[in-house]
């Protein structure tokens, strides 16, 4: 049986849907610390949306910024691991679908990915290894793909508004939800559909994503 207090939460679900809001409120609601996921400090992650195909390729961007995403998530997960009564904003799990999918748009190649998937496999057992091995719950966002663009057009980070990333986000947003049915193991998940929900400007859906969140722990008899 799981403590409140040995408690671990990731946030999952598609780019510009509101993980970090949501990462937040739980971490307010549950009095945990969230490990957010980091994009200004990451120099790779502009040059993936920006570089020509040519500098892409040349440079191997897509790799490496894969390479820097599985490096700092295997730290964060460690450390919410270790510590417990954690949210993580985005996890290791969900970065394979990422890389997956870059693989399949011919931006790394077989060899890269089957370096990067030994990679994670060794990565995930040394957690599997853990006294604590997996996280409780995944709270999985989930919306249209016409949500996904607004919400993305709304926030309005510079390098994710160019047109011809449309087909990208097209292509990720319509492998996501089978990613998280079939192939995410580590955890229960628990959906949350966006399309009508509002976290940061709707106290009301802000509080009823808490309690479904809260009604779902209670389910596995996690009282919180
Ligand atoms: N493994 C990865 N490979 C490629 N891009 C990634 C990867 N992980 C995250 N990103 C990119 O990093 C950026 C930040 O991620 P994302 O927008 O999903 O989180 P966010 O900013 O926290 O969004 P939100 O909080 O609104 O859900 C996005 O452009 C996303 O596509």
């Amino acid at each position: 049986m799981v403590g409140s207090d040995e408690l671990v939460i990731v946030v999952g679900g598609m780019i510009g849907l509101g993980k970090t809001s949501v990462a937040t409120l739980l971490g307010e609601a549950l009095n945990s610390k969230v490990f957010y996921e980091s994009v200004d400090d990451n120099p790779l992650l502009p040059l993936l949306y920006t570089a020509s195909e040519e500098e892409s390729e040349r440079m191997r961007y897509p790799f490496l910024l894969q390479l820097h995403f599985l490096d700092t998530r295997f730290k964060a997960i460690k450390r919410a691991l270790t510590d417990k009564k954690n949210v993580l904003d985005r996890s290791i799990y969900e970065d394979w679908y990422f890389a997956k999918t870059l693989n399949e748009l011919g931006r790394i190649n077989d060899l890269e990915f089957h370096a990067y998937e030994r990679l994670l496999d060794n990565m995930l057992e040394e957690i599997e290894g853990m006294p604590k091995k997996a996280p409780d719950l995944m709270v999985y966002l989930s919306a249209s793909f016409e949500t996904v663009l607004t919400r993305i057009g709304m926030r309005g980070r510079e390098f994710e508004q160019d047109p011809s990333l449309v087909d990208y986000y097209h292509t990720l947003w319509s492998g996501y939800d089978d990613w998280v049915h079939h192939h995410y193991k580590a955890s229960e998940v628990l959906v949350v559909n966006m399309d009508e929900i509002d976290v940061v400007n709707n106290e009301q859906d802000a509080e009823f994503v808490v309690t479904e969140v809260k009604k779902r722990l209670n389910k596995m008899g996690i009282i919180v």
